[in-house]
């Protein structure tokens, strides 16, 4: 096994800003499902870079295999082949309790389903990822609390996440990806129920955070105001990714 290619899943963060390494570099990654006996491969060794602060949209047709790839970029699934490389790492490298660990500190995520825990405020539910980290219970109580305001929540912070309306608890799920200040932010649709108002307020805030501490930001998106703030946009051809330019492909394939 090759050593220096093992993260160091001990202290905070991944990225090291002058490092001058990319963020993520994901080399030859495929990903096959097996359909009641038929092999559907959904990432075809595909390869990709994303430098440490970039934001980048993945638009496309549903079924394209978007979300496969964000689970896979964000190590909650393992692709069958390829390498993926944090901050000159592999990460794929690690266990499945040091993977944990390594993505809890550095990957904020953003998934349709928020799994937030119902009876609990928004507030707890926003504390829940800084206490797991052995947080102390006063600094994740503030951090939880400055987020939620950033979020539009400053009234809703002891409403239980079940009272809650969908787009706020969107937007409880959002600050709960963001109070660990992570390496990078994985969205699939993060404004997909808000409405013009609170999609506009959390569209500057993901562009701010980026700006001011650097966080990267992956996000699968069809609303056109987000996919213009990004800096690259991107679909899925065959498995493989496609730079977009003015909406469509360009001819040669994505350079990782
Ligand atoms: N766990 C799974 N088992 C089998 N097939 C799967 C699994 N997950 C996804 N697929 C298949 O892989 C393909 C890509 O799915 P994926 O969810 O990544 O697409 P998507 O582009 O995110 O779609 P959408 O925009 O509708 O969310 C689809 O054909 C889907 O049926």
């Amino acid at each position: 096994m090759d050593n220096d290619h093992r993260p160091d899943d001990t202290g905070p963060g991944t990225h090291t800003a002058n490092s001058g390494l990319p963020l993520i570099q994901a080399n030859g990654i495929s990903k096959t499902y097996n359909h009641s006996g038929a092999c559907i491969t959904v990432i075809d060794n595909l390869s990709f870079r994303l430098d440490c602060k970039e934001t980048i949209g993945i638009v496309g047709a549903s079924g394209i295999g978007k979300s496969t790839l964000l689970h896979i970029l964000g190590t909650l699934d393992r692709p069958d082949a390829g390498q993926l490389v944090y901050s000159g790492k592999d990460v794929l490298l690690l266990d499945d309790t040091q993977l944990a660990r390594f993505r809890n500190r550095a990957i904020g995520f953003v998934f349709q389903f928020h799994h937030l825990l119902p009876e609990f405020s928004a507030l707890e539910n926003t504390m829940m990822p800084a206490l797991i980290n052995g947080t102390e219970k006063k600094t994740a109580r503030a951090e939880a609390e400055a987020i939620l305001v950033r979020v539009g929540l400053k009234e809703r912070l002891g409403h239980r996440a079940a009272e809650l309306s969908g787009g706020e608890q969107q937007r409880v799920a959002l600050a709960r990806a963001l109070v660990q200040q992570p390496d990078i932010l994985l969205a699939d649709e993060p404004t997909g129920n808000l409405d013009r108002g609170n999609s506009d307020r959390i569209h500057r805030l993901l562009m701010e955070l980026n700006e001011e501490m650097g966080m990267a930001l992956v996000v699968v998106t069809h609303n056109p105001e987000l996919a213009a703030l990004v800096s690259r946009r991107v679909t899925i051809l065959n498995g493989r990714l496609h730079e977009l330019n003015n909406g469509l492909p360009v001819a040669s394939s994505f350079k990782g």
